[in-house]
């Protein structure tokens, strides 16, 4: 084929395109519903640990007991920070963005992985099992060590959301705090063909091995149109302003008039709007629950008022509703996290999405090469 295709031919954002099959999650906006391996996310976010998801995702199944115990000890050995890993993130300085860190650690793991260029289907199955358990430490240790302390180290008592948070404060959470953050992870974990993942799936395209693409995906989901709004959400709640003796109603009229001003300047609003969900996304309901558990742990009501007046606002004017990223980005705000940590937590959660698509992608490859209409100058000669 040549590259004379028609304008008409063109789908901008490749909106609306079907790329391939994929049999790891369906996303259906007439339903508003969301599948993993054909279970609804919410049934899963209020039943299964994270580490059953995951095994859930690269399998297809969800594991047996010894299944589910094996992976559970396997999680538990693979948790401590490579002393590689922290010495290449302690080259790089503080104030960068952990986006940078985490792309940074992922190819640190990848070029120092001793099957590094095998891909076959169990060296990339333990390659994904053994990044998901390795990239909760650097995220811990990032946020510490921006904070001038020192890393913690893992406990093996302690299971997977647990000892993240552990890792990251040095202190047993709160058991409420601790569910909200699991249901968090379960539903950031895949979400069929975004930017991310497609990017995962384009690398593996080529034949490339799996950490040459997550390190790309985190590139893509860095982005404040995608994983970066989470990110952003709280940048909005900053612009605006918090203030912790303030009524829920007075921060709901603060933040509705800084919303209208907001639109008045045609500036988009992150946390709000869907490529794919165009009447609300399916997991919001469940991260809400998580969040207006956490306002409630930490006794914060005013900051829902700026949650509140946001969303009615952007209802009000434009019907257009939050995303996962909009209830997400206060609730990991009210664990103690710092604001640009947030999209590295999402990482931790997406690695599973994106290796089972790498694996996907792999078990039934085509180079994914699309075509261009070509609208430069005419053939000139020098
Ligand atoms: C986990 C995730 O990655 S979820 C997505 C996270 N991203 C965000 O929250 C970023 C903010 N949202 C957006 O930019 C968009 O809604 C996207 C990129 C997510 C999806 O957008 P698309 O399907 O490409 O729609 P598009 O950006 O063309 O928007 C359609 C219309 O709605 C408006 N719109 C969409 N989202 C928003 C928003 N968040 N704030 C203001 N206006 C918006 C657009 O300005 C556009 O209006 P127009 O037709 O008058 O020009
Ligand atoms: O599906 C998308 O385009 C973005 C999204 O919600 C996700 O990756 O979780």
């Amino acid at each position: 084929m040549s590259e004379n295709h028609d304008a008409e031919q063109i789908r901008k954002g490749l909106a609306g395109v079907v790329a391939d099959h994929t049999a790891i999650s369906k996303v259906n906006p007439e339903t508003n519903s969301l599948l993993y391996r054909g279970y609804p996310v919410q049934q899963l976010a209020a039943q299964l640990s994270f580490e059953e998801v995951a095994l859930l995702l690269w399998t297809g199944e969800l594991p047996t007991e010894a299944e589910r115990d094996e992976f559970l000890s396997f999680e538990r050995s693979h948790r401590a920070l490579d002393p590689q890993v922290k010495a290449a993130v302690d080259l790089l300085p503080t104030d960068c963005h952990p986006m940078d860190v985490g792309r940074t650690a992922v190819s640190v793991l990848g070029a120092r992985h001793p099957q590094a260029e095998d891909s076959s289907p169990e060296v990339e199955l333990a390659k994904a099992k053994a990044l998901f358990a390795a990239f909760p430490a650097v995220v811990a240790y990032d946020q510490r060590r921006r904070r001038g302390l020192a890393a913690v180290e893992p406990r093996d008592d302690l299971d997977y959301s647990q000892n993240f948070l552990w890792m990251t404060f040095g202190q047993e959470q709160a058991p409420e705090v601790v569910d909200a953050f699991r249901v968090s992870m379960v539903l950031y974990a895949e979400h069929s063909f975004n930017a991310s993942t497609f990017t995962a799936r384009v690398v593996t395209s080529t034949l490339a091995d799996l950490h040459s693409a997550v390190t790309a995906a985190i590139g893509a989901l860095k982005g404040p149109l995608h994983g970066g709004a989470n990110e952003a959400v709280m940048h909005t709640f900053e612009e605006i302003g918090i203030d912790t003796a303030e009524t829920r109603a007075d921060a709901a009229v603060r933040a509705k008039a800084w919303m209208e001003q907001a639109l008045a300047e045609k500036r988009k609003v992150m946390g709000f709007g869907h490529r794919v969900y165009k009447n609300g996304d399916s997991r919001v309901p469940t991260m809400k629950t998580a969040l207006d558990a956490m306002v409630a742990h930490y006794g914060r009501g005013e900051l829902m008022g700026l949650y509140d007046g946001l969303e009615a606002a952007m209802d009000e004017a434009k019907g257009i509703k939050p995303n996962l990223d909009y209830p997400a980005g206060p609730t990991y705000h009210l664990m103690g996290f710092d604001t640009e940590m947030f999209t590295p937590l999402f990482i931790a959660s997406r690695i599973t999405g994106w290796t089972s698509h790498i694996m996907e992608q792999r078990a039934s490859n085509a180079l994914i090469r699309p075509l261009s209409a070509y609208n430069g100058p005419a053939e000139r000669s020098l």
